[in-house]
């Protein structure tokens, strides 16, 4: 390590002003003598300047480099954020991945990291305590990875160019009570330039209260959000323990931290990060609620002013070796130590939070991401999430990771030339719908089901924000008890759901497979077909002319303002149902053609099925009528043949630019139908992508010639292989997204213009990268 370029950065003006004078004294004479050679050595002459620096140096130097930073928390800030949110340029840019090793020496006010990392005995440490880090660094000891906290601060979702901007936190992220210190204390630098400065900027906020919506984001791996126990002394689930849980404020103190126990060398905000050492990456909370308070009857002045002396305990007890975290309340509202009451503080280890701040209140929009204060647009929202290894190339290649803290079983992708920033991510009990702008991603909506989702397809109709003031989101999603589902909010109309073809005119299988009807006139957004274990292809008619709701459950209108407004219920939609022999897994419709659906089963064989045929005749009718062509995969009819049983089942995706061509996985193979060139039904190509099995096959949407086949086997790990049309029979491009026991539970093209991207969903995670095939 010591042989790696040094650069050396002191800030002049940070803490008391004495860094360079520090440097001077000690810090080029001990490299001196400890004869390691700086290659480059700055005094930083502006704020930012670091970043510029750092970068500006990395950019001439493949391998990895050693910066020694005189300065506090703002400053690495600076330098990491300028890392990880910068393209690499120079000699960097083809450079995989080297790594920029941080010498601190603390020169700031508060120097959080510093002291956390190497924990002061006083109050009034000498010389060699500041140069710990840099014996350190000389002896070669060991390098302490650092976790990151990446906050989005999106705009309202209405505003047309609506904008994020992305902080990226070593130290701490903070709303309420924190944010406004810090936001205050920087105009009391010159007068006070030591920590006493943030004691006055918080005597002069005691009284303030937040108001926003919260949700706490489970930990990916264990996706639960924990609280601690003070009496157990351990963290245990928190009570709402479906994965996110919501938190209803006002708030007089919300502050996360990552790698630091402490903010200054005795405010020991957060010290579970270094008595319970997270075992996995994730963010330690502390929230001040008021309303936990047993005395509390309702906001007002005087209450706040009652409960300042509350909050001032708080933070006096994290100064006494954080103790704050065991205080409790008596009946009558008093502070104590013992007793059964409820805690003043909620101490949180999760994977992350959302904070949407009340519009009209001001101060419950600022936030702080290591002392640099940011500001949350009326209408818009804070989202901070811990970042794991490797996240930095993660951001440099348009990575975006979604954690959407329970298992994710589909991922859809929106085909619609003015959508085609969307996805839908659909879970355990919701679906949620992101616009995916690399590197961050944006929830604009999210519809609570209640029940796991099986099948989601795109209406046509849907236009992203992105593209257009009047935007439009409409999905339709099949449940695991087999309702089916019409999700819809616009730029106008909050989530709104309609459930249908519930009771006996559904489906009474899984619904594995759906999709709007192709062609390109304005029927296409008004037929969704499913397929389900029932062995049944249903064409539902979303918008009936006659009203046959017999039999069928009413309407549903259980979220959104369109129920209130609405005059009418509106009609069931019905359907018209094609029953085949064995249970179907997936349908498919073409951009041209409006009356053919093709549709897969369980043993390989395939269904051109032209489900507008004649309908007098094949009403309730059989895949006999209906089916222009039957498709066969030669591997699949041998089996069954054989009477090999298998738990392989058939997948078939339509190649949206040449409707002449079909494409599907069955069991290790997969295989390629040229409808101009019949073939008894037999393939025109086929392969092996899977040795143990393939199972879902779709085809690239901006690069027609490729597609891509997923393994459902947990042997590989989650992995993706890519193969291009032109050299069928060459090896494919093997993209390992996540290791053993992960498989890809599903997975989807994004259909946005330039390098394709694959959205995969593992876990709880669905991560959306270009897959960079030449
Ligand atoms: N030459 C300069 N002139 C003015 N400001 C500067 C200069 N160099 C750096 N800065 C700014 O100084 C600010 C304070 O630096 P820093 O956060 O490192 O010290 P601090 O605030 O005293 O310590 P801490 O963050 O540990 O409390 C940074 O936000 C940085 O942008």
């Amino acid at each position: 390590m010591a042989s790696c370029p040094l650069l050396v950065i002191y800030n002049p003006v940070c803490g008391d002003s004495t860094a360079e004078a520090f440097f001077n004294e000690h810090v080029f004479p001990r490299l001196e003598e400890a004869h390691l050679q700086v290659v480059q050595k700055n005094a930083t002459g502006a704020a930012g300047h670091a970043g510029t620096i750092v970068s500006e140096f990395i950019e001439k130097y493949e391998g990895d480099v050693t910066v020694i930073l005189g300065s506090g928390d703002g400053t690495l800030h600076e330098i990491i954020n300028a890392l990880s949110l910068e393209s690499p340029k120079g000699v960097r840019e083809k450079v995989a991945s080297s790594s920029v090793r941080l010498v601190l020496v603390p020169c700031g006010t508060a120097n959080a990291l510093y002291c956390s990392l190497f924990k002061p005995d006083s109050m009034h440490e000498g010389p060699a305590y500041k140069l710990k880090s840099l014996e350190a660094f000389i002896r070669d000891s060991n390098v302490v990875p650092l976790t990151l906290a990446i906050t989005t601060i999106s705009s309202p979702q209405s505003t047309q160019q609506s904008c994020h901007k992305v902080a990226i936190s070593a130290v701490v992220t903070s709303t309420a009570l924190h944010a406004s210190i810090l936001h205050d204390s920087e105009s009391l630098r010159k007068e006070m330039p030591g920590i006493e400065r943030f004691k006055v900027a918080a005597w002069n906020n005691i009284t303030r209260w937040y108001s926003s919506q919260v949700k706490l984001l489970p930990t990916p791996s264990t996706q639960v959000v924990e609280i601690y126990d003070p009496d157990q002394k351990t963290f245990v689930t928190h009570d709402d323990n479906h994965g996110i849980v919501d938190v209803i404020g006002p708030f007089a103190y919300f502050l996360s931290t990552v790698n630091v126990d402490r903010l200054e060398p005795a405010f020991r905000i957060t010290p579970l990060v270094s008595e319970f050492v997270p075992a996995e990456i994730s963010l330690d909370i502390v929230m001040v609620r008021p309303h936990r308070d047993p005395t509390f009857v309702t906001d007002t002045t005087e209450a706040r002013q009652v409960f300042a002396e509350k909050a001032t305990a708080v933070l006096t007890a994290a100064y006494q070796d954080g103790n704050h975290i065991n205080l409790k309340y008596t009946d009558d509202g008093k502070i104590t130590t013992e007793g059964t009451g409820p805690t003043v503080v909620e101490y949180i280890r999760c994977g992350g939070w959302e904070w949407i701040p009340d519009d009209i209140d001001e101060k419950a929009q600022l936030l702080c991401s290591d002392g640099t204060i940011f500001s949350i647009e009326k209408g818009g929202k804070a989202v901070c999430w811990e970042i794991r290894d490797g996240a930095f190339e993660d951001m440099d290649s348009g990575v975006v990771r979604i954690n959407n803290g329970s298992d994710v079983f589909v991922v859809r992708a929106c085909y619609n030339d003015d959508g085609a920033d969307l996805l839908a991510v659909a879970g355990e009990h919701s679906v949620e719908v992101f616009r995916v702008t690399p590197p961050i991603s944006e929830r604009i909506a999210s519809f609570h089901l209640g029940r796991r989702v099986t099948a989601l397809a795109w209406s046509p109709r849907s236009i992203s924000p992105s593209s257009s003031d009047d935007w439009v989101i409409e999905i339709t999603a099949a449940a695991s008890d087999f309702s089916l589902h019409l999700l819809t909010k616009s730029s106008t109309s909050s989530e709104n759901m309609f459930a249908f073809g519930g009771g006996l005119s559904g489906h009474h299988g899984k619904v594995n497979d759906m999709c709007f009807c192709g062609g390109r006139d304005q029927d296409n957004a008004r037929y969704v077909a499913t397929v389900a274990d029932d062995k049944m292809l249903m064409v539902w008619d979303l918008h009936p002319s006659l009203d046959i709701s017999s039999g069928i459950p009413s309407p549903e209108r259980s979220m959104g303002t369109n129920a209130s407004s609405s005059p009418r219920p509106r009609p069931q939609p019905t359907a018209y149902v094609i029953t085949f022999p064995h249970p179907l897994v997936t349908v498919n419709s073409h951009q041209f053609s409006s009356k053919e659906f093709l549709v897969s089963d369980c043993r390989g064989s395939i269904f051109l099925t032209d489900w507008r045929s004649d309908p007098e005749q094949s009403e309730q009718g059989s895949w006999k009528q209906s089916s222009v062509i039957e498709l066969v995969e030669p591997h699949a009819l041998s089996k069954s043949l054989m009477g090999v049983s298998s738990q392989w089942t058939g997948f078939a995706a339509w190649r949206q630019d040449n409707i002449d061509i079909v494409g599907a996985t069955y069991g290790s193979r997969f295989s390629i139908w040229d409808l101009s060139k019949p073939q008894g039904g037999k393939p025109s190509q086929t392969g092996i992508s899977f040795p143990d099995g393939g199972h879902q096959f779709r085809w690239c949407p901006t690069n027609p010639d490729y597609f891509a086949i997923a393994s459902q086997s947990p042997t590989k790990g989650a992995v993706v292989h890519i193969h291009d049309m032109n050299y069928v029979h060459a090896q494919p491009h093997v993209i390992n997204i996540a290791p053993r026991p992960h498989r890809v539970r599903d997975f989807d093209f994004m259909a946005r213009r330039g390098n394709p991207a694959l959205a995969v969903a593992y876990g709880v995670e669905v991560v959306i990268f270009p897959i960079g095939v030449e």
